[in-house]
Protein backbone atom coordinates (compact mmCIF):
# COMPACT_ATOMS: atom_id res chain seq x y z
CA UNK A 1 0.00 0.00 0.00
CA UNK A 2 1.22 3.30 -0.87
CA UNK A 3 0.70 6.37 1.20
CA UNK A 4 2.39 8.77 -1.73
CA UNK A 5 1.24 11.51 -4.15
CA UNK A 6 0.23 10.15 -7.26
CA UNK A 7 2.17 12.99 -8.79
CA UNK A 8 5.51 14.43 -8.53
CA UNK A 9 6.37 17.51 -6.56
CA UNK A 10 6.03 19.52 -9.41
CA UNK A 11 2.79 18.16 -10.39
CA UNK A 12 3.91 18.31 -14.21
CA UNK A 13 4.57 14.36 -14.63
CA UNK A 14 2.19 12.90 -12.56
CA UNK A 15 3.42 9.40 -11.28
CA UNK A 16 0.20 7.25 -10.45
CA UNK A 17 0.09 5.15 -7.25
CA UNK A 18 -1.85 2.63 -6.56
CA UNK A 19 -4.98 3.90 -4.56
CA UNK A 20 -4.48 2.44 -0.56
CA UNK A 21 -6.73 -0.50 -0.83
CA UNK A 22 -7.48 -0.35 2.78
CA UNK A 23 -8.85 3.06 1.98
CA UNK A 24 -13.14 2.59 1.17
CA UNK A 25 -13.73 6.53 0.34
CA UNK A 26 -12.95 5.76 -3.28
CA UNK A 27 -14.73 8.06 -5.03
CA UNK A 28 -17.23 6.67 -7.26
CA UNK A 29 -18.60 9.99 -9.09
CA UNK A 30 -17.46 13.30 -9.09
CA UNK A 31 -19.19 16.57 -10.76
CA UNK A 32 -16.69 18.06 -13.02
CA UNK A 33 -17.57 21.47 -14.26
CA UNK A 34 -18.25 23.64 -15.38
CA UNK A 35 -18.15 26.53 -13.47
CA UNK A 36 -21.03 28.59 -12.77
CA UNK A 37 -23.29 26.12 -14.25
CA UNK A 38 -24.88 25.28 -11.08
CA UNK A 39 -22.29 22.61 -9.99
CA UNK A 40 -22.60 23.83 -6.19
CA UNK A 41 -25.98 23.03 -6.53
CA UNK A 42 -25.95 19.46 -7.54
CA UNK A 43 -22.89 19.00 -5.41
CA UNK A 44 -25.47 19.75 -1.97
CA UNK A 45 -28.43 17.56 -3.74
CA UNK A 46 -25.89 14.82 -4.58
CA UNK A 47 -24.59 14.94 -0.66
CA UNK A 48 -28.14 14.92 0.28
CA UNK A 49 -28.28 11.51 -0.76
CA UNK A 50 -28.74 9.10 2.51
CA UNK A 51 -26.49 6.71 0.47
CA UNK A 52 -23.33 9.14 0.04
CA UNK A 53 -20.66 10.70 1.94
CA UNK A 54 -20.35 14.12 2.36
CA UNK A 55 -17.04 15.08 1.64
CA UNK A 56 -14.87 17.12 4.29
CA UNK A 57 -15.72 20.23 1.70
CA UNK A 58 -16.70 21.15 -2.00
CA UNK A 59 -13.66 21.76 -4.50
CA UNK A 60 -11.35 19.25 -2.86
CA UNK A 61 -9.77 19.44 -6.40
CA UNK A 62 -6.94 17.87 -5.91
CA UNK A 63 -6.05 16.67 -9.61
CA UNK A 64 -6.55 20.34 -10.50
CA UNK A 65 -3.59 22.13 -11.15
CA UNK A 66 -5.35 25.56 -11.11
CA UNK A 67 -6.94 24.51 -7.33
CA UNK A 68 -3.49 21.99 -5.97
CA UNK A 69 -1.22 24.61 -4.81
CA UNK A 70 -3.69 27.09 -3.86
CA UNK A 71 -5.90 26.15 -1.43
CA UNK A 72 -6.04 22.53 0.67
CA UNK A 73 -2.86 21.30 -0.49
CA UNK A 74 -0.21 23.82 0.11
CA UNK A 75 1.61 21.66 2.70
CA UNK A 76 3.12 19.52 0.20
CA UNK A 77 3.07 16.85 -2.06
CA UNK A 78 3.73 14.54 0.62
CA UNK A 79 1.30 15.33 2.87
CA UNK A 80 -1.60 16.61 -0.02
CA UNK A 81 -2.28 12.78 -0.90
CA UNK A 82 -3.32 11.61 2.25
CA UNK A 83 -4.91 14.72 3.26
CA UNK A 84 -6.99 14.41 -0.16
CA UNK A 85 -7.92 10.44 0.88
CA UNK A 86 -9.17 11.71 4.36
CA UNK A 87 -11.01 14.51 3.06
CA UNK A 88 -12.79 12.35 0.75
CA UNK A 89 -14.43 10.70 4.15
CA UNK A 90 -15.25 13.49 5.30
CA UNK A 91 -12.18 14.41 8.16
CA UNK A 92 -11.53 18.28 7.60
CA UNK A 93 -8.35 19.63 6.03
CA UNK A 94 -5.72 20.42 8.11
CA UNK A 95 -5.19 24.23 7.13
CA UNK A 96 -2.60 24.53 4.88
CA UNK A 97 0.69 27.64 6.40
CA UNK A 98 2.35 27.36 2.43
CA UNK A 99 4.48 24.67 0.66
CA UNK A 100 6.94 22.05 2.47
CA UNK A 101 10.20 24.01 3.46
CA UNK A 102 8.56 27.05 4.25
CA UNK A 103 6.67 25.63 6.89
CA UNK A 104 6.44 28.20 9.92
CA UNK A 105 7.35 31.52 7.92
CA UNK A 106 3.84 32.85 7.59
CA UNK A 107 2.60 35.93 9.28
CA UNK A 108 1.15 35.20 12.91
CA UNK A 109 3.60 32.17 13.27
CA UNK A 110 7.09 33.23 14.60
CA UNK A 111 6.62 36.96 14.32
CA UNK A 112 6.33 39.05 11.25
CA UNK A 113 7.46 37.41 7.98
CA UNK A 114 11.11 36.50 7.51
CA UNK A 115 12.39 38.19 10.93
CA UNK A 116 12.35 35.29 13.39
CA UNK A 117 12.13 35.22 17.18
CA UNK A 118 14.30 37.77 19.20
CA UNK A 119 16.93 34.88 19.53
CA UNK A 120 17.05 34.29 16.17
CA UNK A 121 17.39 37.63 15.09
CA UNK A 122 20.19 38.13 17.79
CA UNK A 123 21.86 34.74 16.50
CA UNK A 124 21.90 36.98 13.18
CA UNK A 125 23.34 39.61 15.03
CA UNK A 126 25.98 38.02 16.31
CA UNK A 127 27.07 36.45 12.69
CA UNK A 128 26.19 33.34 13.58
CA UNK A 129 23.68 33.38 9.81
CA UNK A 130 24.98 29.71 8.68
CA UNK A 131 24.45 28.08 12.18
CA UNK A 132 21.05 29.88 12.71
CA UNK A 133 20.03 28.78 8.99
CA UNK A 134 21.00 25.00 9.53
CA UNK A 135 19.44 25.34 12.59
CA UNK A 136 16.25 26.68 11.51
CA UNK A 137 16.36 23.85 8.60
CA UNK A 138 16.23 21.00 11.10
CA UNK A 139 13.49 22.19 13.04
CA UNK A 140 11.29 22.98 9.57
CA UNK A 141 12.07 19.10 8.89
CA UNK A 142 11.55 17.75 11.97
CA UNK A 143 7.92 19.91 11.75
CA UNK A 144 7.36 19.11 8.12
CA UNK A 145 8.38 14.91 9.40
CA UNK A 146 5.61 15.45 12.09
CA UNK A 147 3.07 16.67 9.45
CA UNK A 148 3.84 14.28 7.45
CA UNK A 149 3.41 11.69 10.24
CA UNK A 150 0.29 13.40 11.48
CA UNK A 151 -1.44 13.01 8.21
CA UNK A 152 -1.02 9.09 7.74
CA UNK A 153 -2.47 9.08 10.79
CA UNK A 154 -5.61 11.42 9.56
CA UNK A 155 -5.51 8.60 6.82
CA UNK A 156 -5.25 5.95 9.16
CA UNK A 157 -8.08 6.72 10.71
CA UNK A 158 -10.07 7.63 8.16
CA UNK A 159 -9.74 4.56 5.90
CA UNK A 160 -12.85 2.78 6.85
CA UNK A 161 -15.38 5.01 6.84
CA UNK A 162 -17.31 4.43 3.84
CA UNK A 163 -17.19 0.90 4.47
CA UNK A 164 -18.93 1.26 7.92
CA UNK A 165 -21.12 3.92 6.85
CA UNK A 166 -22.31 1.93 3.89
CA UNK A 167 -21.31 4.86 2.32
CA UNK A 168 -20.28 5.87 -1.55
CA UNK A 169 -17.64 8.86 -1.92
CA UNK A 170 -17.63 11.56 -4.31
CA UNK A 171 -16.46 15.12 -5.41
CA UNK A 172 -17.19 18.15 -6.98
CA UNK A 173 -14.68 19.99 -8.83
CA UNK A 174 -16.04 22.70 -11.63
CA UNK A 175 -12.00 23.10 -12.56
CA UNK A 176 -11.96 19.54 -13.75
CA UNK A 177 -13.98 20.34 -17.18
CA UNK A 178 -11.26 22.90 -18.28
CA UNK A 179 -7.96 20.85 -17.64
CA UNK A 180 -6.96 18.46 -19.61
CA UNK A 181 -4.54 17.00 -17.44
CA UNK A 182 -6.90 16.09 -14.66
CA UNK A 183 -9.13 14.31 -16.80
CA UNK A 184 -6.33 11.79 -17.95
CA UNK A 185 -5.08 11.28 -14.23
CA UNK A 186 -8.91 10.93 -13.18
CA UNK A 187 -9.31 8.19 -15.56
CA UNK A 188 -6.32 6.71 -15.13
CA UNK A 189 -6.24 6.77 -11.00
CA UNK A 190 -10.20 5.99 -10.88
CA UNK A 191 -11.08 4.05 -14.51
CA UNK A 192 -14.31 3.00 -12.85
CA UNK A 193 -15.76 6.64 -12.25
CA UNK A 194 -18.57 8.49 -13.35
CA UNK A 195 -18.68 11.79 -14.23
CA UNK A 196 -20.94 14.24 -14.12
CA UNK A 197 -20.71 17.80 -16.08
CA UNK A 198 -23.28 20.34 -16.35
CA UNK A 199 -23.23 23.11 -19.26
CA UNK A 200 -24.99 26.67 -19.52
CA UNK A 201 -25.70 29.15 -22.20
CA UNK A 202 -22.01 30.63 -22.31
CA UNK A 203 -23.51 33.87 -22.22
CA UNK A 204 -25.44 33.42 -18.71
CA UNK A 205 -22.53 31.69 -17.61
CA UNK A 206 -19.69 34.81 -18.49
CA UNK A 207 -22.72 37.19 -16.51
CA UNK A 208 -22.23 34.81 -13.67
CA UNK A 209 -18.61 34.28 -13.75
CA UNK A 210 -18.34 38.80 -13.99
CA UNK A 211 -20.47 39.01 -11.09
CA UNK A 212 -18.48 36.49 -9.03
CA UNK A 213 -15.19 38.19 -10.10
CA UNK A 214 -16.72 41.12 -9.04
CA UNK A 215 -17.83 39.51 -5.77
CA UNK A 216 -14.73 37.92 -5.01
CA UNK A 217 -12.34 41.39 -5.81
CA UNK A 218 -10.72 39.33 -9.43
CA UNK A 219 -12.09 42.44 -10.93
CA UNK A 220 -12.23 45.63 -9.47
CA UNK A 221 -15.05 47.35 -9.18
CA UNK A 222 -15.43 50.11 -11.69
CA UNK A 223 -16.86 53.39 -9.81
CA UNK A 224 -19.72 55.15 -11.28
CA UNK A 225 -22.61 52.68 -10.52
CA UNK A 226 -24.70 50.15 -12.89
CA UNK A 227 -24.05 51.83 -16.65
CA UNK A 228 -19.68 51.90 -15.43
CA UNK A 229 -20.14 48.23 -14.47
CA UNK A 230 -21.84 46.84 -17.48
CA UNK A 231 -19.11 48.89 -19.42
CA UNK A 232 -16.58 47.05 -17.43
CA UNK A 233 -17.72 44.07 -18.25
CA UNK A 234 -18.04 44.37 -22.13
CA UNK A 235 -14.83 45.59 -22.02
CA UNK A 236 -12.87 42.59 -20.29
CA UNK A 237 -15.70 40.43 -22.72
CA UNK A 238 -14.04 42.24 -25.78
CA UNK A 239 -10.81 41.88 -24.39
CA UNK A 240 -11.37 38.48 -23.77
CA UNK A 241 -12.09 38.27 -27.86
CA UNK A 242 -9.18 40.48 -28.67
CA UNK A 243 -6.67 38.22 -26.58
CA UNK A 244 -7.60 35.29 -28.55
CA UNK A 245 -7.67 37.03 -31.42
CA UNK A 246 -3.86 38.07 -31.07
CA UNK A 247 -2.97 35.02 -30.04
CA UNK A 248 -1.53 36.60 -26.29
CA UNK A 249 -3.92 34.20 -25.00
CA UNK A 250 -4.77 31.85 -27.62
CA UNK A 251 -6.46 29.14 -25.97
CA UNK A 252 -5.68 29.38 -22.13
CA UNK A 253 -8.01 31.81 -21.15
CA UNK A 254 -9.30 31.47 -17.98
CA UNK A 255 -12.94 30.72 -18.92
CA UNK A 256 -12.53 30.11 -22.50
CA UNK A 257 -10.88 26.67 -23.40
CA UNK A 258 -11.93 24.27 -25.68
CA UNK A 259 -9.42 21.85 -25.87
CA UNK A 260 -9.66 20.13 -22.57
CA UNK A 261 -13.43 19.14 -23.47
CA UNK A 262 -12.12 17.08 -26.41
CA UNK A 263 -9.33 15.82 -23.68
CA UNK A 264 -12.24 14.86 -21.83
CA UNK A 265 -14.17 13.15 -25.14
CA UNK A 266 -10.91 11.37 -25.21
CA UNK A 267 -10.17 9.73 -22.16
CA UNK A 268 -13.38 8.83 -20.89
CA UNK A 269 -16.17 6.53 -22.16
CA UNK A 270 -19.66 8.47 -22.99
CA UNK A 271 -21.43 5.51 -20.72
CA UNK A 272 -19.20 6.77 -17.50
CA UNK A 273 -20.14 10.67 -19.11
CA UNK A 274 -23.34 12.32 -17.91
CA UNK A 275 -23.51 15.59 -19.72
CA UNK A 276 -26.51 18.00 -18.03
CA UNK A 277 -27.84 21.16 -19.12
CA UNK A 278 -27.94 23.34 -15.98
CA UNK A 279 -31.44 25.41 -17.54
CA UNK A 280 -33.32 21.79 -17.48
CA UNK A 281 -31.66 21.37 -14.01
CA UNK A 282 -32.46 24.88 -13.19
CA UNK A 283 -36.68 24.85 -14.44
CA UNK A 284 -36.96 20.69 -13.83
CA UNK A 285 -34.77 20.21 -10.97
CA UNK A 286 -36.70 16.46 -9.77
CA UNK A 287 -36.70 15.19 -13.25
CA UNK A 288 -32.65 16.08 -13.58
CA UNK A 289 -31.71 14.84 -9.65
CA UNK A 290 -33.56 11.13 -10.74
CA UNK A 291 -31.56 11.18 -13.93
CA UNK A 292 -28.64 11.63 -12.31
CA UNK A 293 -29.12 9.08 -9.69
CA UNK A 294 -30.29 6.63 -12.23
CA UNK A 295 -26.96 7.46 -14.09
CA UNK A 296 -24.96 6.68 -10.69
CA UNK A 297 -26.73 3.48 -9.57
CA UNK A 298 -27.61 5.24 -6.33
CA UNK A 299 -30.89 4.10 -5.14
CA UNK A 300 -33.99 7.74 -5.58
CA UNK A 301 -33.81 9.02 -1.99
CA UNK A 302 -32.01 12.55 -2.32
CA UNK A 303 -35.23 14.36 -0.43
CA UNK A 304 -37.12 17.45 -2.26
CA UNK A 305 -36.29 20.25 0.18
CA UNK A 306 -32.42 19.69 -0.87
CA UNK A 307 -33.01 20.03 -4.75
CA UNK A 308 -35.57 22.75 -4.21
CA UNK A 309 -32.65 25.12 -2.95
CA UNK A 310 -30.55 27.30 -5.40
CA UNK A 311 -26.67 27.62 -4.70
CA UNK A 312 -24.23 30.63 -5.65
CA UNK A 313 -27.16 32.80 -6.97
CA UNK A 314 -26.18 36.54 -7.82
CA UNK A 315 -28.63 38.91 -7.29
CA UNK A 316 -31.33 38.72 -9.64
CA UNK A 317 -31.29 42.79 -10.37
CA UNK A 318 -27.87 42.97 -11.09
CA UNK A 319 -27.65 40.03 -13.19
CA UNK A 320 -30.76 40.50 -15.40
CA UNK A 321 -28.86 44.04 -16.26
CA UNK A 322 -25.76 42.58 -17.26
CA UNK A 323 -27.08 39.60 -18.96
CA UNK A 324 -29.21 42.06 -21.03
CA UNK A 325 -26.19 44.76 -21.54
CA UNK A 326 -23.94 41.66 -22.89
CA UNK A 327 -27.08 40.46 -25.61
CA UNK A 328 -27.32 43.76 -26.83
CA UNK A 329 -23.61 44.20 -27.18
CA UNK A 330 -22.83 41.07 -29.03
CA UNK A 331 -25.71 40.65 -30.81
CA UNK A 332 -24.83 43.80 -32.86
CA UNK A 333 -21.32 42.59 -33.39
CA UNK A 334 -22.37 39.44 -34.82
CA UNK A 335 -25.26 37.57 -37.02
CA UNK A 336 -24.02 34.81 -38.36
CA UNK A 337 -24.66 31.68 -36.53
CA UNK A 338 -27.62 31.12 -34.22
CA UNK A 339 -25.23 32.74 -30.94
CA UNK A 340 -23.57 35.27 -32.18
CA UNK A 341 -21.29 34.99 -29.08
CA UNK A 342 -19.76 31.28 -29.41
CA UNK A 343 -19.99 32.58 -33.75
CA UNK A 344 -17.31 35.19 -32.74
CA UNK A 345 -14.95 33.14 -30.97
CA UNK A 346 -15.46 29.98 -33.13
CA UNK A 347 -13.48 31.80 -35.86
CA UNK A 348 -10.95 32.64 -33.54
CA UNK A 349 -10.47 29.28 -31.70
CA UNK A 350 -10.02 27.18 -36.13
CA UNK A 351 -6.41 28.05 -36.07
CA UNK A 352 -5.59 26.75 -32.55
CA UNK A 353 -7.82 23.47 -33.04
CA UNK A 354 -6.44 22.34 -35.98
CA UNK A 355 -3.16 21.54 -34.55
CA UNK A 356 -4.20 18.85 -32.45
CA UNK A 357 -5.54 15.66 -33.37
CA UNK A 358 -9.00 15.53 -31.85
CA UNK A 359 -12.26 13.53 -31.11
CA UNK A 360 -15.07 12.80 -33.70
CA UNK A 361 -16.93 15.95 -31.36
CA UNK A 362 -13.83 18.60 -32.14
CA UNK A 363 -13.54 17.41 -35.29
CA UNK A 364 -17.36 18.16 -36.04
CA UNK A 365 -17.01 21.73 -34.60
CA UNK A 366 -13.57 22.37 -36.64
CA UNK A 367 -15.87 21.55 -39.64
CA UNK A 368 -18.47 23.88 -38.78
CA UNK A 369 -15.94 26.73 -37.69
CA UNK A 370 -13.99 26.19 -41.37
CA UNK A 371 -17.48 26.99 -42.82
CA UNK A 372 -18.06 30.14 -40.40
CA UNK A 373 -14.61 31.42 -40.92
CA UNK A 374 -15.95 31.53 -44.84
CA UNK A 375 -17.96 33.82 -44.04
CA UNK A 376 -16.92 37.79 -43.64
CA UNK A 377 -16.15 38.84 -40.15
CA UNK A 378 -16.86 42.40 -41.04
CA UNK A 379 -19.64 43.34 -38.10
CA UNK A 380 -23.55 43.25 -39.36
CA UNK A 381 -26.34 44.86 -37.34
CA UNK A 382 -27.61 42.30 -34.97
CA UNK A 383 -31.15 40.77 -35.69
CA UNK A 384 -31.34 38.51 -33.04
CA UNK A 385 -32.83 38.74 -29.76
CA UNK A 386 -32.02 37.18 -26.70
CA UNK A 387 -34.69 34.64 -26.90
CA UNK A 388 -33.43 33.75 -30.28
CA UNK A 389 -30.02 32.64 -28.68
CA UNK A 390 -31.71 31.27 -26.05
CA UNK A 391 -33.63 29.35 -28.47
CA UNK A 392 -30.79 28.34 -30.44
CA UNK A 393 -28.91 27.02 -27.32
CA UNK A 394 -32.01 25.05 -26.01
CA UNK A 395 -31.70 23.22 -29.50
CA UNK A 396 -28.73 22.39 -29.70
CA UNK A 397 -26.73 19.18 -29.58
CA UNK A 398 -24.93 18.27 -26.82
CA UNK A 399 -21.49 18.68 -28.81
CA UNK A 400 -22.33 21.64 -29.45
CA UNK A 401 -23.11 22.56 -25.95
CA UNK A 402 -19.82 21.49 -24.75
CA UNK A 403 -17.92 23.65 -27.28
CA UNK A 404 -20.17 26.53 -26.73
CA UNK A 405 -19.04 26.19 -22.83
CA UNK A 406 -15.77 26.76 -23.01
CA UNK A 407 -15.92 29.87 -24.49
N1 LIG B 1 -31.52 25.62 -8.99
C1 LIG B 1 -31.03 26.68 -9.60
N2 LIG B 1 -31.83 27.51 -10.31
C2 LIG B 1 -31.33 28.59 -10.96
N3 LIG B 1 -30.01 28.93 -10.95
C3 LIG B 1 -29.18 28.14 -10.25
C4 LIG B 1 -29.63 26.99 -9.54
N4 LIG B 1 -28.57 26.42 -8.95
C5 LIG B 1 -27.50 27.19 -9.27
N5 LIG B 1 -27.87 28.20 -10.04
C6 LIG B 1 -26.99 29.24 -10.62
O1 LIG B 1 -25.72 28.68 -10.98
C7 LIG B 1 -24.70 29.67 -10.80
C8 LIG B 1 -23.65 29.16 -9.84
O2 LIG B 1 -22.98 28.10 -10.46
P1 LIG B 1 -21.87 27.25 -9.70
O3 LIG B 1 -22.36 26.83 -8.39
O4 LIG B 1 -21.45 26.17 -10.63
O5 LIG B 1 -20.70 28.30 -9.51
S1 LIG B 1 -19.21 27.92 -9.07
O6 LIG B 1 -18.44 27.69 -10.29
O7 LIG B 1 -19.22 26.77 -8.19
O8 LIG B 1 -18.74 29.15 -8.38
C9 LIG B 1 -25.41 30.89 -10.25
O9 LIG B 1 -25.78 31.63 -11.39
P2 LIG B 1 -25.93 33.22 -11.38
O10 LIG B 1 -26.96 33.52 -10.33
O11 LIG B 1 -26.37 33.54 -12.77
O12 LIG B 1 -24.60 33.77 -11.06
C10 LIG B 1 -26.62 30.28 -9.58
O13 LIG B 1 -27.68 31.21 -9.41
Amino acid sequence: MSWLSPFSANATAPVLQEWPGSHTCRPRFMVVGAPKCGSTSLFRYLEAHPDVQQPATKELCYFSRFKRYLTHYRTGPATSWPHYLAALAGVALPRGRGRAGRQGRGRGRGGRRGRGSRAERRLQEIGAGSVHRLAKRAAEQQQLAASEQASIDLLRRSAPFCAQNKKVAFEGCPFYLHERLAATQLRTTFPSMRAIALLRNPRERTVSAFNDYLRMGRIRRAAGGATARDAQMLTLVASKIEMLRSGVRQLEDFDMRILTSAAWGRAWPASQLLVLQSEEMFDAAEAVVHRVEDFLGLRRAIPASAYMRTHNKNTLAEKARASAALNGTLDARSDCCTDAYPCELSRLLVAGLSRHALPPVAQRYTRVSRDLAEIPVEVQPGRRSGQDVAEAWRQASVAERIIWQQL
